[in-house]
């Protein structure tokens, strides 16, 4: 992870890479940030909010202690439209013995391919995500999440993905996705 993460702190260097800001890295830092950004984009939602309980918000993937769940580091290339998320499941994503759990593969992968849409398009949500797990991840490896953002068409944005090797030798899933620019005159 340290190996990885150096290399690609390197490639910053010329600035065609950036590092994308990541412990407590959130859009809604309080919670009545969060709550103004409910009642503007999902009117329908807010109602069933419970406003006490917001206070406790977290992001999903930043909620384990270190080393346990999610490790992880994003890069971004802007001329080839890329996310790079450099991911490692830790031991309590377990999901088939000595496996990384789907539902946490396809967790980074939401957040990778969604972090490239945010930079894209700003405030959007998942429409769609499909992926084809092809082969088991080992639990507590390491892994590189590529993703692509493909086309945009109007409010539509259409990403794919892939999750690989370090060595790049096995490609354990691929994925597409489709984002949607959230329109506040909307009631979503
Ligand atoms: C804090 C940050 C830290 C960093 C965090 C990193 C980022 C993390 C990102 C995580 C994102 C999530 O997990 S979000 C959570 C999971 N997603 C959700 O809960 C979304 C639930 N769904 C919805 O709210 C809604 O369906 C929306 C917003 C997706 C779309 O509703 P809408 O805005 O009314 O749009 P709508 O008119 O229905 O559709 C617009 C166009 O998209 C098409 N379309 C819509 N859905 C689909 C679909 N499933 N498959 C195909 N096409 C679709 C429509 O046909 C239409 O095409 P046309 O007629 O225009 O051609």
């Amino acid at each position: 992870m340290r190996l990885l993460f150096d290399q690609f702190m390197k490639k910053c260097e010329d600035g065609s890479w950036i590092h994308l800001p990541s412990y407590n890295y959130t859009l809604f830092q309080r919670s009545q940030d969060i709550s103004a950004f409910i009642h503007a984009y999902l009117p329908t939602a807010s109602k069933l909010i419970n406003e006490e309980k917001l206070l406790q918000a977290k992001i999903f993937t930043r909620n384990f202690e270190d080393g346990l769940g999610f490790e992880y580091v994003m890069f971004y290339n802007d001329v080839e439209k890329r996310v790079v998320c450099v991911f490692e499941g830790g031991p309590y994503l377990q999901g088939m013995p000595g496996c990384l759990h789907g539902g946490a593969i396809a967790t980074m992968i939401d957040a990778t391919v969604g972090t490239s849409a945010m930079i894209a398009e700003g405030i959007v949500m998942t429409a769609n995500l499909n992926i084809n797990f092809k082969r088991p991840v080992p639990l507590c490896s390491v892994v590189l999440i590529n993703s692509q953002l493909d086309k945009i068409e109007g409010r539509k944005l259409f990403i794919s993905c892939n999750v690989q090797s370090v060595d790049e030798k096995t490609l354990y899933t691929e994925a597409t996705s489709l984002f949607i620019k959230l329109d506040p005159e909307k009631q979503v």
